[in-house]
């Protein structure tokens, strides 16, 4: 069993779980159910900078990344530094995360918080908006072409933004559909953990217009951004770059200052 299979197969029983403790209808009780959410495919629109700076403590890939630090502190260091949204992960076995992060990052700032989490059933999308997320993401490696049509008009319905996240042409292909708002290239492959940036260059073509391009992972430089944005993309997903630092925010302000000169 691949790394991927692994994380899913456990989702399946954290979410089945979850469901016989918490229903759906004690979730829509919470006050978050109300909130208007932020649209980040707008904020990344009208941004000439697009950084979605990512909360992440550990992965499967690099083990620990920084376990020391508060997401709040985090949250408000990204927002501070004119991130166009900031991306929580929630999944605690395989991340170190968990959606008291994405309270707390929501209880922190007003710019759009994407729950980064494993997402297989329609429970975990409304637990997304209880909890405080905008947008939700669904990885298209782990999904049909059903789920993922079923799954963002959950999401739409409940006024959320859904980022789609393909590594290949076939799953570009399967996935490309009107209820989508955000198409993410992954240059991380999620089965091997092999990164490289050719992978948001060589799909970029491939996505329609309609769509905002997100390339996501592996990326480290102002001259990568400024390249990836001749092939079309306007937001660009940063993790372990800024996680990686005692202070994220300060390095993300340092970042992005020099982006827009
Ligand atoms: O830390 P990086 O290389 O900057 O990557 C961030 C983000 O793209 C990565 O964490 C990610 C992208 N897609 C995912 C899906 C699940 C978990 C994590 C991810």
């Amino acid at each position: 069993m691949n790394i991927l299979d692994k994380i899913v197969a456990d989702k399946r029983k954290e979410v089945d779980l979850k469901k016989s403790l918490i229903t759906v209808q004690q979730l829509e009780h919470s006050v978050m159910m109300e909130r208007t959410s932020v649209s980040l495919a707008s904020v990344l629109q009208k941004s000439n900078t697009g950084i979605i700076a990512e909360h992440k403590r550990r992965s499967p890939s690099k083990s620990v990344i920084n376990q020391s630090l508060n997401v709040q502190d985090v949250a408000k260091g990204y927002a501070d530094a004119g991130a166009c949204g900031m991306s929580v992960l929630t999944d605690g076995k395989y991340f170190g995360g968990s959606l008291d992060d994405l309270v707390l990052a929501r209880a922190s700032v007003n710019i759009p918080l994407l729950r980064k989490e494993f997402i297989i059933d329609e429970y975990q999308i409304v637990e997304a908006k209880a909890y405080g997320a905008d947008v939700i993401l669904l990885i298209a490696a782990i999904l049909s072409r059903e789920e993922i049509k079923s799954l963002s008009q959950t999401a739409k319905s409940l006024g959320l933004d859904v980022l789609l996240e393909v590594h290949n042409e076939e799953e570009l292909q399967k996935s490309i559909m009107p209820s989508l708002d955000m198409l993410g290239v992954n240059n991380r492959n999620l089965k091997t953990f092999e990164v490289s940036l050719e992978t948001s260059k060589s799909l970029s073509e491939q996505i329609p217009d309609d769509f905002v391009k997100v390339s996501e992972s592996g990326i480290s430089s102002i001259e990568a951004i400024k390249e990836l944005q001749t092939y079309g993309y306007q937001g660009f997903l940063i993790g372990e770059n800024f996680m990686k630092t005692d202070d994220p925010g300060a390095n993300a302000k340092k970042f992005i200052d020099e982006l827009k000169k």
